[in-house]
């Protein structure tokens, strides 16, 4: 592969055509990398926020820009776009103040002629893989803490998206960065993952994409110990109680389903309703859904977009085809606006129901506009399904009673909680799963944390 051809998902054009890097090539920018570490560690985390402010100047400027980058390469609706330039630079504003509070801490000696210094230092050149889903915040998101502490930087973006990575570096470098500071590389994952996992020089793997390639990338970094954060794969449910709002569950169930068509690792992949109020719930869903448009992400009024490519389409369909086979049945969408041809895949917004726990969308994550609906009876039988998946990223439930929500939200296994709030990610919050959905987390105080070693100095007077 000598180019990465990227297309529009909407239309199957083709956008770009951009060289992919040689594995020489990728090594030399390992290389530099490591070495400009020598000095960027150094700076002061005072110079270092006011790089990152640089660049978030730079990236507000270039909004618009932007978006319409990630709406032509990802297909996601501009609106959403947006909302993922603003989101991506609010991790940059994030990280610029806490790049100031890597607080270190003295400790009192247990002898009168000894003082102990405990402070924190970055911990070499990281290297990063995104994926295509969110192609700015999902790399800004690593960037930011990376820079903050000290490290220097280097990503792959996914194949799919690499133009929103290559503006965000250009503007990086704009903004004031060495360029060996903060670099991005393009090639195919197994080649990078290759190269990361076998260096010496790259010191930490920052990693966001699907559980397998993530335990893969793991096993490889062990023969050198490396720093790992890991955001990988969700299948998040979501819990209707008997006493939740049910116009609030369903505005929540839209936004946090249908954002990115489905292709985040936090849409809800299963419906848990309690089955007193299911008739009802599911009327109010089946009618706000109905009023879904999709189609080409540019046109304001589309709400839904593409889905990214053929692998992607296929694997929807192929769940979706299993679940009827299995008696499911289908109260509105399972119909697709696809050209083999031409390169481009829509499905329609899609409800099933009489959904069953054999059914490969149960346990397999979807990554696309469809919600099973499984009916409870009991809280703690919704409990126990929902935690029965390997994953543990993210978990909603809608109830209006204090005492049922905590019962819920101490019953889950899962990084992140949405209590009737279907949008519970932000760059103040520690982002990131449990079990084989991630380790470490983004975001937050505690984003900052996977970047920085820790290191005592005892010392006699
Ligand atoms: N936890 C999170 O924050 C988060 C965020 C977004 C997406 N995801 C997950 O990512 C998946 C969807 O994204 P995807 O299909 O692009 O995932 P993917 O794992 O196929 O690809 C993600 C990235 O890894 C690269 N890659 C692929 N094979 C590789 C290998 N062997 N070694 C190194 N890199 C490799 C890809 O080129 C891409 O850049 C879903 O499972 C979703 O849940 C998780
Ligand atoms: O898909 C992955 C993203 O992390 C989802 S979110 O935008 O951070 O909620």
């Amino acid at each position: 592969m000598t180019n990465c051809i990227v297309k529009n998902p909407a239309t199957g054009a083709v956008l770009a055509e951009i060289p992919i890097d040689s594995v020489e090539a990728i090594k030399v920018k390992i290389a530099e990398g490591a070495e400009a570490f020598k000095s960027w560690k150094k700076t002061s985390a005072h110079e270092r926020a006011a790089l990152l402010m640089a660049w978030s100047a730079l990236i507000k400027k270039n909004r618009q820009q932007l978006g319409e980058l990630i709406t032509a390469e990802n297909g996601k609706p501009i609106k959403e776009a947006l909302g993922e330039v603003d989101y991506a630079v609010s991790y940059i504003d994030w990280y610029a103040e806490e790049a100031k509070r890597m607080y270190g801490r003295t400790i009192p000696a247990h002898v009168p002629n000894k003082r102990i210094i405990v402070t924190r230092e970055a911990i070499g050149l990281v290297g990063a893989i995104t994926p295509w889903n969110f192609p700015a915040a999902m790399m800004t998101r690593k960037a930011a803490p990376a820079l903050a502490a000290g490290c220097t930087f280097i990503v792959k973006p996914a194949e799919e998206t690499p133009l929103t990575t290559i503006r965000l570096i250009e503007l990086a470098h704009e903004a004031g960065f060495p360029t060996a500071v903060v670099q991005s590389i393009l090639a195919d994952g197994p080649t990078v993952g290759e190269i990361f996992t076998s260096s010496p020089e790259v010191r930490k793997i920052t990693f966001t994409g699907s559980t397998p390639v993530g335990k893969w990338l793991m096993e490889r970094s062990a023969q050198s110990v490396k720093h790992m954060t890991m955001e990988l794969g969700g299948h998040a449910p979501i819990i209707i109680a008997e006493d939740a709002d049910l116009d609030l569950a369903v505005e929540q169930t839209v936004i946090a389903k249908f954002r990115n068509a489905g292709q985040t690792c936090v849409s809800p992949n299963r419906l848990l309703v309690h089955a007193n109020i299911a008739d009802t719930f599911v009327e109010k869903l089946t009618k706000r859904v109905d009023l879904l448009r999709v189609g080409n992400g540019m046109d304001n009024h589309n709400e839904v977009g593409p889905i990214i490519n053929k692998k992607g389409f296929d694997k929807i369909v192929n769940q979706l085809n299993d679940a009827v086979e299995k008696g499911a049945k289908v109260v509105i969408g399972n119909e697709f606006d696809f050209d083999e041809g031409a390169d481009y895949y829509f499905v329609q917004p899609t409800i099933l129901t009489d959904v069953t726990a054999d059914m490969k969308m149960m346990q397999e994550e979807t990554f696309g506009p469809v919600i099973p609906i499984v009916t409870f009876t009991s809280i703690d039988e919704a409990i126990d399904v929902a935690n029965n998946t390997p994953y543990g990223l993210a978990a909603y439930f809608f109830t209006e009673s204090y005492k049922m929500g905590n019962y819920i939200a101490e019953g889950l296994h899962f990084g992140i909680l949405g209590w009737n709030d279907g949008a519970p990610s932000g760059a103040h919050v520690p982002f990131g799963g449990m079990k084989e959905s991630g380790i470490g987390r983004e975001g937050g105080s505690e984003g900052i944390e996977p970047y920085l070693e820790t290191k005592y100095l005892s010392m006699t007077i």
